[in-house]
Parts: C-alpha cells; structure tokens; sequence
C-alpha cells in the first residue's frame, strides 16, 4: 500500500533523509517514532507529496508519488487524510459544516453531503453533536471532529501527525479505539506519527523507527519485540520500578526481557533458569502485545553468578543488560 525505496532528501547541506526503505501494508496501522529533528515531518511530507524527495521513490496506493505531476499530485492529496495535533477546524461552522467542508470544495451534491456526514458522525461517535460549535466541544470531541473530516472523501490512506499529544490518558485511548476502528472496519491504512511509545504499544501493527534521517529499525511490533538487540523493543516496553527496601543491596540486577507466544511456556523457562542460577525476580512487568506475549523482568542475583547468570539467559535467547551493580543504576 504504501513503500519508499532508497528515500533521501536534502535541505542545502543538512541531510533530512538518507537511504530510507520501508513498507506498509494495507488496512494497518504503522507508527513512525524518532526523536527530534530525526526526519518524521520530512517523511510525511514525501508521503503527501508537500516534500519532493531528492532521491529513491515513494509509492503511494499505487501511484509513484515522487514522479506525480504537481495536478496528479493535488489530486493524490485527496487520496490522503490528515490528522493533526492541533485540529483547526472552523471556528464559526458547525462541527457538521467542517466535516462537509471537503465534500464541498469537490463539489459534492447537497444531499449526498448531508447524507455523508451524518455516516460520518456515526462513525467517530458523535451522532447528534453536528450541530455544536468548536467552542461547544471538548479536546476529544474535536479531534473526532478532525478525524471525520479527515475521512469524508474516503481516502484510502489517513497520515496521523501527534494525533493524542494534546489529549489527556483517558481521551487519548478513546481516540486510539477510534482509529482502531477506522483501520479494521473501513480498512483504512493509517501511518500515526509520534513520540508516544504508549500509542505504538496501543495500536500500531508495525513501527519504524527514525534516527538522524536513517530508519534505525523497522518491522512488525512482533519482530520488533522478539529482537533481543531492539532497542525500540526496550522503549516499547519500560522496564518495572524496583521495590526501594533495601533486602536487594548488594545483589546485582539483571533487566531480563523475553518474548512468547500462545503455546511456548517461555516466561516459566526464564523463571526455572533463574532459580537454577540462585536468583530471584525483584519486580516484572507481562504483557500481551500484537500476537506476542512480554515479559521485563529484575532479576536480582549474588554479584559472583551475575556474569554467569547474564550469559546463560543471553544464550536461552533473551534480551538482558546489566541494571544495577555494586548499587550503582546502570542507564537502560
Ligand atoms: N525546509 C527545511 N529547510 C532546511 N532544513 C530543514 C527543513 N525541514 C527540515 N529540515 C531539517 O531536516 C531535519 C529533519 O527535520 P524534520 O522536521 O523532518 O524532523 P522531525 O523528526 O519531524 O522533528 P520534530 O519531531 O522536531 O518535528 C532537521 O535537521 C531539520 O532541521
């Protein structure tokens, strides 16, 4: 549905993009994660067609983006829904009248406009709403405002640019569901830009993620997590806090990450491995995510089995680090 080939782009001597390859399937949802100034924004926009890639090809729903002419391009643009952070919808027009506004500027018949959006306010929840002002809304409400608007051609393709960083936890997953929604039950492919690991975790399919303008990792969040050299799997899943009583001074911890799937007793393999080594778990996190079951674990040990201990969960196939020796932390 969507893949770049080689992307590069430059800005005079500043190299924004450099070599990118990656691909996204239909009717997923892939995340693109990276600190700033990785290159995210530039990426989008060789995605929209706003940013003319100096080198490689990006191919969107079957149309060679980087190649379109700037008409083609326009009208590619309507192929592609964007959300933003900040929503901006129109002040003095009804939440109704913003999510007609695209319908309009393509001329769309009356009342097949009318016809859409009530569709369409089903859709992000807000049947009986259309008629409230921006000011009437709340963050949450706006955004699906945002999102219906964003959806009213039909696009087959929605770019989410940092669509929850402005929203509280609750609201947040409200509109994580949503977009859930939007990808599973009209198919919708959707690219999510944003800092929020938590989002990733929540409803990414897969991820890439960006480091000064070069894809550092990419892959579905089960191949991600199941690499125990990632270091997105370790950002995707944070290590648990541990208890600060005192009993664990002078053991080493160990940062134990494994993965399993339904059927594979992994997490009670790593338990067995660490009592046979004279350790014990200090505090663990499990969780289910995509297909994949995940475990962190601090495993605290005597100091004189630590290195033993290390290689031998190493060896099993699982991701360990060093966490705290001789009481000093060791940065994750
Ligand atoms: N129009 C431009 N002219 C010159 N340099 C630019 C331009 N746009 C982006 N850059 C540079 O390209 C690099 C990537 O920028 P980009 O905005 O794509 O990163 P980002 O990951 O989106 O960052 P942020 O999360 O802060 O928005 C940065 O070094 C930036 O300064």
């Amino acid at each position: 549905m969507i893949t770049l080939e080689s992307v590069g782009k430059t800005y005079g001597s500043v190299t924004a993009l450099h070599d990118v390859t990656l691909s996204v399937e239909r009717g997923t949802i892939h995340g693109i994660v990276g600190p700033s100034g990785a290159g995210k924004s530039t990426l989008v926009g060789c995605l929209t067609g706003l940013v003319t890639p100096t080198s490689g090809r990006v191919v969107v729903d079957d149309v060679e983006v980087s190649a379109a002419h700037a008409r083609s391009r326009r009208a590619l643009r309507r192929r592609i829904g964007m959300v933003f952070q900040h929503v901006n919808l129109f002040d003095q027009r009804t939440a109704a009248k913003n999510i007609a506004y695209p319908l309009q500027i393509m001329r769309t018949p009356k009342g097949d406009i009318a016809k859409r959006v009530a569709e369409l306010l089903e859709i992000v929840g807000l049947t009986g709403r259309g008629d409230s002002y921006p000011s009437q809304l709340s963050g949450g409400q706006k955004q699906r405002v945002g999102i219906a608007r964003a959806l009213a051609t039909r696009p087959p393709v929605l770019l989410a640019d940092e669509p929850t960083s402005a929203l509280d936890t609750e609201t947040t997953t409200s509109i994580l569901q949503l977009l859930r929604e939007v990808c599973d039950q009209l198919g919708v492919t959707i690219v999510i830009v944003t800092h929020e690991m938590s989002v990733v975790r929540e409803i990414c399919d897969s991820v890439t993620l960006l480091s000064a303008g070069e894809v550092a990792e990419t892959g579905t969040l089960e191949e991600i997590i199941s690499d125990k050299t990632s270091r997105l799997a370790r950002a995707l899943v944070p290590p648990p806090s541990i208890p600060d009583d005192g009993y664990l001074d002078g053991y080493t911890i160990l940062d134990v990450m494994f993965t399993s799937h339904p059927g594979e007793p992994t997490g009670a393999r790593v338990l067995s491995a660490v009592a046979n080594l004279g350790g014990d778990i200090a505090a663990g996190t499990f969780e289910t995510i995509g297909s994949a079951q995940v475990g962190r674990l601090a495993v605290s040990v005597p100091p004189d089995v630590a290195g033993e201990a290390r290689d031998a969960l190493w060896r099993e196939g699982h991701a360990v680090q060093i966490r705290r020796e001789n009481g000093v932390e060791v940065e994750l």
